[in-house]
């Protein structure tokens, strides 16, 4: 795709001066950049799969330096040692501070949250905080969930609501907002996914709008002197510079800023932007600031969810002693939280992690609770494998294992999925495969 500078130059307003090379910027625009790997904290630079280099903006970031080894087709990817992205999303993970792990427990909300690329990692480095993932369209909930499920942290809920109602019952609670905007997408064009109209002012400005919006709610949301970060993977300055010195001029924030960013600031303090040409990435805007609005708390009363009567037996038999957590029973599923999450969660919710599902008449245990790592881990039947099992079972095939009943499949300890397994012939046990399809991947590379 060819893009016309005299047209990229409109879109991008100030932006455009601070380009060297228009040229270049407009080339780079039509790259399909490679994604990227964000490891977990806890696993080491030496455990991925491929050779890499580290992403200066993030330390969590590693860009391979094989492409011939598909990261999505190891091991490591089957046990969530990483997320794959696009290595400008993590300038606003960098902005949340997303690579610490919190020492305080923070309540942190992510606006516009599927399919889950920041959420995974806010979550991953909440702490005993919590994370509440809102996304207003429902067909997007779903893999929203099961990536959350991936990180094996249980402190998070997904909500389904418009930004303006979510700040009229959740009002002046947050410590951290994070609105990862819809946006014109301009950074999407070299995937396919956007097309030359994202640069037209019409598009610009309909997002512009929807923006302004969304950012009013989500300072709503944000306790007095809570952090706001806003991010976009566009390039446009009335999308991103000029939405937060809208607010900055209504007296509602004063920006903030991170030094390890400095090399990526725009000419607005605490705003920082990285290019497709530079930056050998899509692209993308993210900024910082502090809320000055004095919210107060407005945590409405709500109706109870209706619980029904939880299936105490299997979860027991499955889990061990569920009594101390939080769980609601919808009829289909149930969740299961720690103990001590905010109220509001049971309100809200319309995903969670998920402890049991029910097909039919049937109560089974849910594969987001067979994921469930470190102190979050319940109580149950682990079968330790080695990697040719693993890889067997990965790509949905039965594994031989001691033991009947359901059990968790772990390699070097971290879980991959449940099996059910049964006494086959000759004696041996036979662990059915329990993995749902969007997790069965078929491993090339040991990794
Ligand atoms: C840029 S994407 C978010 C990407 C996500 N944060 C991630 O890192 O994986 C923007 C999301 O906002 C959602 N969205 C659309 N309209 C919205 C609105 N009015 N308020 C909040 N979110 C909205 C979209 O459905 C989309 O999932």
């Amino acid at each position: 795709m060819s893009i016309d500078q005299s047209d990229a130059i409109a879109a991008l307003g100030r932006a455009a001066q601070t380009i060297q090379d228009v040229n270049a910027f407009c080339e780079a625009l039509s790259v399909a950049w490679p994604s990227i790997l964000r490891r977990r904290a806890d696993v080491s630079v030496a455990d991925l799969p491929v050779p890499t280099e580290p992403i200066p903006w993030y330390p969590l970031g590693h860009r391979s330096l094989d492409l011939s080894i598909r990261p999505s087709a190891t091991l490591g990817y089957g046990t969530s040692d990483f997320f794959l992205q696009d290595a400008g999303s993590l300038l606003a993970l960098a902005a949340c501070r997303a690579d610490v792990v919190s020492d305080r427990p923070l309540l942190v909300c992510d606006l516009c949250a599927a399919p889950g690329g920041k959420s995974t990692a806010l979550l991953e480095s909440i702490g005993d905080g919590f994370l509440l993932a809102n996304e207003p369209i429902r067909s997007r909930v779903a893999p929203l969930a099961y990536n959350l499920a991936r990180t094996g942290v249980p402190r998070y809920a997904v909500s389904s609501m418009d930004p303006d109602d979510l700040a009229v019952r959740l009002g002046g609670v947050f410590d951290l907002v994070l609105v990862d905007a819809p946006c014109s997408g301009q950074a999407l064009m070299g995937r396919g996914k956007q097309s030359q109209a994202s640069m037209s002012e019409h598009q610009i400005e309909h997002s512009a709008a929807r923006q302004r919006r969304i950012l009013d709610a989500a300072l709503a949301c944000l306790r007095p002197g809570g952090r706001l970060v806003y991010s976009t993977c566009t390039f446009a300055e009335a999308e991103n510079e000029s939405q937060l010195e809208r607010l900055v001029s209504l007296g509602a924030i004063e920006h903030d800023s991170r030094d390890a960013l400095a090399a990526y600031e725009s000419w607005m303090p605490g705003a920082y932007r990285l290019w497709p040409h530079l930056h050998d990435c899509a692209g993308s805007f993210a900024a910082m600031a502090i809320n000055l609005t004095e919210n107060a708390p407005v945590l409405r009363k709500e109706k109870r969810q209706r619980v029904e009567r939880v299936p105490i037996d299997e979860l027991t038999q499955w889990y061990g002693d569920t009594s101390k957590m939080q769980c609601i029973n919808t009829g289909a599923v149930v969740w299961g939280w720690p103990a001590e999450v905010p109220a509001w969660v049971a309100q809200l919710s319309v995903a969670g992690p998920e402890l049991a599902h029910r097909t039919g008449q049937v109560w089974k245990p849910s594969h987001a609770a067979g994921l469930r790592r470190g102190h979050d881990a319940l109580t149950q039947a682990f079968v330790d494998v080695d990697a040719e099992t693993a890889s067997q079972f990965l790509s949905g095939s039965p594994i031989t294992c001691d033991g009947t009943g359901w059990q968790v499949v772990c390699i070097q300890g971290k879980p991959l999925g449940w099996i059910k397994a049964s006494q086959g012939k000759g004696g041996k046990c036979i662990g059915k495969n329990q993995l749902p399809t969007a997790a069965r991947l078929t491993v090339k590379s040991p990794g």
